[in-house]
């Protein structure tokens, strides 16, 4: 049976007069990895600082392995929440070396006990080679993957990242991104992490929260955040692709400027209601023999694939995610057909 291991209760934090975490609810169960998804300012970090117990919640709980450890009358200090921390700048020991600094939080154990924990953890990382150096002598993707050994090393409850790969480049920051998902599974941690990036999102967690102005507008697993938003915010703020207005005219159809798109869709709209459809690039095949033509208003080549911006006649203006043999230029007109397989419709405001 699975087991909760954090619990948020629609907890709320401000600064002064400024409410920048309203009203939030979470639950991470055991071995899960979790992301807090948002815009700079949303209010991100100030939850994994409340978690952590840095900060105190003015509304509601939060819950650790079913232990009340943050109330509006409660703040458990952070050393006794069996939480472990990594962040954006490592936050290494630089005048320790590498086995020091991952055994630096091991208390009650034998040096004999010490050797034994930090080398498991250290090839957990891949890098037992390095533990003689110093934090300067190795990379930032080998000091962010020490930082997590050393942040493992107490067998926390749980695990807490704050943008843990911003100070990387881009390339290792994806790599390094899957090796820390790998690690994290291999060792059956429960983390939670935050970050701007949705890429690294997509790449870690298993399930993600979008926030916004501190509300968390929808807590999901990928595939159906990307699939199935529960907003327009949602819908724009995760992937690519274009709100496309249209008009209802039956019952899992709607009429609009790619000709009418059908599918069960959850709302009930009446006949006529005005309603914008969510349609992703590759929603949208490129091919020449449809009769539905649009005009080559932006193109961002991408290697495998360009993503064209097209302008229908409609006047609307679609996205396309083409394979990157099909070269066309701005002016151009191409044949498009609409390949939406569910519709997500929500009302036009
Ligand atoms: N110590 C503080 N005192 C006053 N206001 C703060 C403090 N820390 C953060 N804020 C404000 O609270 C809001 C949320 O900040 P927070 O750092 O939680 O957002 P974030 O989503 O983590 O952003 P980023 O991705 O830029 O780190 C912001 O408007 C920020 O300016």
């Amino acid at each position: 049976m699975s087991q909760t291991v954090l619990e948020l209760n629609g907890i709320s934090q401000a600064y002064g007069s400024q409410l920048v975490v309203d009203n939030l609810f979470l639950r991470l169960e055991k071995g899960r990895i979790g992301c807090l998804l948002g815009a700079s300012g949303c209010g991100k970090t100030t939850v994994l600082r409340t978690i952590s117990g840095f900060e105190s919640v003015l509304t509601g709980d939060i819950r650790l392995n079913g232990r009340i450890v943050s109330s509006p009358s409660l703040t458990l200090p952070p050393a006794k929440r069996g939480i472990g921390m990594v962040f954006q700048d490592y936050a290494l020991f630089p005048h320790l070396r590498i086995f020091d600094n991952v055994a630096f939080g091991l208390r009650g154990l034998s040096r004999a006990e010490k050797i034994v924990r930090v080398h498991e953890l250290l090839e957990l990382v891949g890098l037992k080679q390095e533990q003689h150096k110093y934090p300067h002598e190795i990379s930032g993707g080998q000091q962010q993957r020490v930082a997590l050994a050393r942040a493992l090393a107490p067998r926390p409850d749980l695990l807490l990242l704050d943008e843990p790969f911003s100070n990387l480049d881009v390339t290792l920051r994806e790599r390094l991104s899957l090796e820390v998902r790998d690690i994290l599974k291999a060792y059956g941690a429960t983390a939670l992490f935050v970050t701007h990036n949705q890429q690294e999102a997509f790449a870690v967690a298993d399930e993600i929260g979008v926030m916004s102005a501190g509300r968390m507008l929808q807590w999901a697993g990928a595939h159906e955040l990307y699939h199935q938003p529960a907003d327009t915010f949602v819908a724009r703020f995760v992937g690519e692709g274009v709100l496309l207005p249209g008009v209802v005219r039956a019952r899992g159809e709607v009429e609009t400027g790619l000709g009418v798109l059908k599918g069960d869709f959850k709302e009930d709209f009446g006949g006529g209601a005005a309603v914008s459809v969510l349609v992703r690039p590759e929603d949208l095949v490129h091919d020449d023999d449809w009769p539905v033509k649009a005009e080559v208003v932006r193109r961002n080549f991408r290697g495998a694939s360009i993503l064209y911006t097209l302008r229908l006649s409609s006047g609307d203006l679609v996205q396309a995610q083409v394979p990157s043999h099909c070269n066309h230029v701005i002016g151009e007109r191409i044949g498009i057909r609409s390949d939406v397989r569910h519709l997500v419709v929500f009302p036009r405001t």
